[in-house]
């Protein structure tokens, strides 16, 4: 350490001691509150802000800053801002001590790499220019400072700091939950996190890229920022699996927040859906399209029942139902008592906004307070007797009058779409060209059962969400969704139903759109539903792996034509991708010894990756044989357990593992076209540090020479 850097090292380390002595003294005069948990509101109040300082002092305790930045206002003096997942005030003075990452001026820490740029940053007052002249990331464990790194001096011209911290954090092994990155925001990510919350925004990113990370703290963000606003629970982020869900389920606590809505969309449209349906098996869709003979995936049901023409079609059959429908005539459920055609009309024209179903029953609870208030006259005029007698004529003629607007759910209009003989309000000939025959035979046989296929839960909640209307508490006021290219035109357009503002951030890889038989292939296909009002960002810059890896992973993936740009590696170099051919018989001692080598080099994490289940099952068992332990990865898990993990390709998705073992990607495996070039690209982009390819017989043609 030269002189410079001693001195700078201590004066961190006297900052640091004041502001712990600070932390601690305010934990220890909050631990003299006993909690309240009486009935007093104002009580309830105060406690509920105690209990927020609580958990904001215990996330500062730990780590109570990891930058500082050195800034002069024009016309000012310079001042040190230290920054961390959480402000810290001086409790006499109120003076900030340490400002919250996500305040207006800590924007400048990420958004500022040096150079000539323009530094300002928009406080509640107004926009702020003035001068960098320092940013210093400072990494604190336990209290303890560890380390000092300038990423940029005023006047320097080495901006090499500013690389060796990023590198150093994405060096570092990992372990079973995804981590925050608060300390290393990119300027890019950090203009996804700080986007206006109104704009829908649309991100394709490289593997890697931060995509998962910067939505996560994109929540954040935004939970601060609109605070007075904005409730968590109305927040929420939606990921392909529960195992997925358990894996980022960390990263919202540390950066202290909590109660956002975290679902995938299965679980989310079920628990929605009013009436009892039960679902196929989702398992047996996997098998189906990562099996050997995948079926043709233009003619997929996905694609159609998740596809707008699909929308479009049922839009219109509600359209032409809502007109066909309600009542007509006038209404005279006896002697000459009659509610006047005109009333009726002018009745259905109030209503006319509501969705049909409730304008139904709406309009059934104004006849029935009509025919109340026409019973109690004629109580008036023959006495109480004859009540009894016209309530049971006036129900008769009721059901009668109603015939004509029967009630629908939504699964019995969505039953009647497929139907042999449709009512009159369904174009079967506009059906013939949106679906195909055997999908309409198909789909009306499980229907009668009340089964559906996830391709069936988009449409089901849209009808019931046109019928019925929407929940107010159901709304939401905003939406995550990661691996968006897995989701269909259909899902989003839904999503916008439960989210009129859309405010979106809708994240995803079309080079990882392994399941394209219900996925997007390009993102005009959500662009469109957003009328040109959308954001559309790519993240080319890849953080996860080694150089070595991303472009071995980039020749895989140059098989499937995807219309995105490559992967760029960041400057870390690690191990050359290994490809080896092995025998049978002695795979797997091969894949355990690689495993073995790879854990007594400090890796945390490693996953052996099969083709199929089957394949994993089979390795499982021969590994559980030679008494090595290590999770089996499959559909129905609910949580990641690290470690060693021996997992299907397609279900690494979203993952990472400090080392990746591929266990056979043979020319059967990995066949030379699109689809398997995803697949084999997503197992590949899963390691971070270290990659190895064993193969039975003769190695897949995507593997490069
Ligand atoms: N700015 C950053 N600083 C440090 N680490 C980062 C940064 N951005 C991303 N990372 C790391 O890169 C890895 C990949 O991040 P993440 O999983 O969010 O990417 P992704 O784009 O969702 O990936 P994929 O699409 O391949 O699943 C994580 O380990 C994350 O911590």
């Amino acid at each position: 350490m030269d002189h410079k850097t001693q001195s700078a090292y201590r004066k961190e380390k006297q900052q640091l001691e004041k502001i712990a002595a600070e932390i601690t003294k305010q934990q220890k005069n909050l631990a003299n509150y006993p909690r309240y948990s009486g009935n007093n509101v104002t009580e309830q109040v105060l406690e509920s802000i105690r209990e927020e300082n609580r958990t904001s002092l215990a996330i500062a305790a730990k780590e109570p800053y990891f930058a500082r930045m050195d800034f002069q206002e024009v016309d000012k003096e310079s001042r040190s801002y230290y920054i961390g997942k959480v402000g810290v005030a001086h409790e006499d003075s109120q003076d900030s001590l340490v400002v919250d990452w996500r305040a207006p001026v800590a924007s400048m820490f990420y958004a500022f790499t040096g150079g000539e740029e323009d530094v300002y940053y928009i406080s509640p007052d107004g926009l702020i220019d003035g001068n960098i002249e320092l940013k210093r990331n400072i990494v604190i464990r336990n209290q303890e400072l560890q380390r000092v790194v300038d990423t940029y001096v005023e006047g320097s011209e080495d901006l090499s700091g500013s690389d060796e911290f990023l590198l150093y954090r994405l060096s570092e092994n990992k372990d079973n939950r995804l981590r925050d990155i608060v300390s290393t925001i990119q300027a890019k990510q950090n203009d996804i996190i700080r986007a206006e919350r109104t704009k829908p925004l649309i991100i394709q990113g490289a593997a890697g890229s931060g995509k998962t990370t910067v939505a996560l703290h994109r929540l954040a963000y935004l939970l601060y920022e609109y605070r007075d606003t904005i409730q968590a629970g109305r927040m929420v982020i939606f990921a392909p699996n529960r195992m997925f869900l358990d894996y980022i389920s960390g990263v919202l606590p540390e950066l202290g927040v909590g109660g956002i809505q975290q679902s995938t969309f299965t679980d989310w449209t079920l628990s929605m859906i009013e009436e009892k349906v039960e679902l196929n098996a989702s398992g047996d869709d996997l098998q189906k399209w990562f099996g050997k003979k995948r079926p043709e995936i233009e003619k997929a049901e996905g694609r159609i029942k998740g596809s707008l023409a699909f929308k479009k079609w049922i839009d219109s059959s509600l359209e032409a139902y809502n007109a066909a429908v309600g009542p007509k005539g006038s209404f005279t459920p006896f002697e000459d008592r009659t509610l006047s055609e005109e009333k009726v009309q002018q009745w259905l024209s109030d209503l006319a906004a509501y969705p049909v179903g409730l304008k139904r029953e709406m309009m059934v609870n104004r006849f029935r307070v009509w025919i109340k208030e026409e019973i109690k006259y004629m109580k008036t005029v023959y006495g109480s007797h004859v009540q009894k007698e016209y309530r049971k004529l006036a129900n008769e003629k009721l059901k009668e009058y109603f015939k004509t607007w029967p009630k629908q759910t939504a699964l019995s209009f969505y039953k009647s779409l497929f139907q042999t003989n449709t009512p009159s309000y369904i174009s079967a000939t506009e059906r013939d060209q949106v679906l195909n025959g055997w999908l309409i035979k198909e789909t009306a046989g499980r229907l009668k059962k009340k089964q559906l296929t996830p391709d069936d839960l988009a449409p089901l909640l849209y009808i019931q969400f046109k019928l019925n209307g929407i929940n107010k508490d159901d709304v939401f006021q905003h939406i995550v969704i990661d691996e968006a290219q897995d989701f269909s035109p259909f899902q989003i357009a839904l999503l916008i139903e439960v989210n009129r503002s859309r405010s979106f951030t809708i994240l995803g890889d079309l080079a990882q759109g392994i399941h394209s038989y219900k996925g997007i292939h390009s993102w005009e296909e959500f662009r469109q539903l957003f009328n040109g009002k959308d954001l559309y960002i790519e993240l080319e810059q890849s953080y996860r792996s080694t150089l070595e890896i991303i472009e071995y992973a980039n020749e895989v993936i140059s098989h499937a034509n995807i219309p995105v740009q490559p992967a760029v590696p960041v400057f870390r170099s690690g191990e050359r991708v290994i490809q080896q051919n092995v025998k049978k018989d002695g795979q797997v001692t091969k894949l355990l010894s690689t495993a073995n080598e790879m854990s007594k080099r400090g890796m945390n994490t490693i996953a052996i990756v099969g083709r199929s289940e089957e394949e994993c099952h089979a390795l499982f068992e021969e590994v559980s044989k030679q008494d090595k332990e290590a999770n089996l990865i499959t559909a129905q898990d609910r949580s990641y357990a690290g470690g060693l993990s021996i997992v299907p390709i397609y279900l690494t998705k979203g993952l990472e593992f400090d080392g990746v073992i591929i266990a056979d990607a043979c020319k059967e495996n990995y066949r030379k076209d699109a689809e398997d070039a995803k697949l084999l690209y997503v197992g590949c982009t899963r390691a971070l540090h270290e990659l190895k390819i064993f193969y039975v017989g003769e190695p897949s043609q995507l593997l490069p020479n």
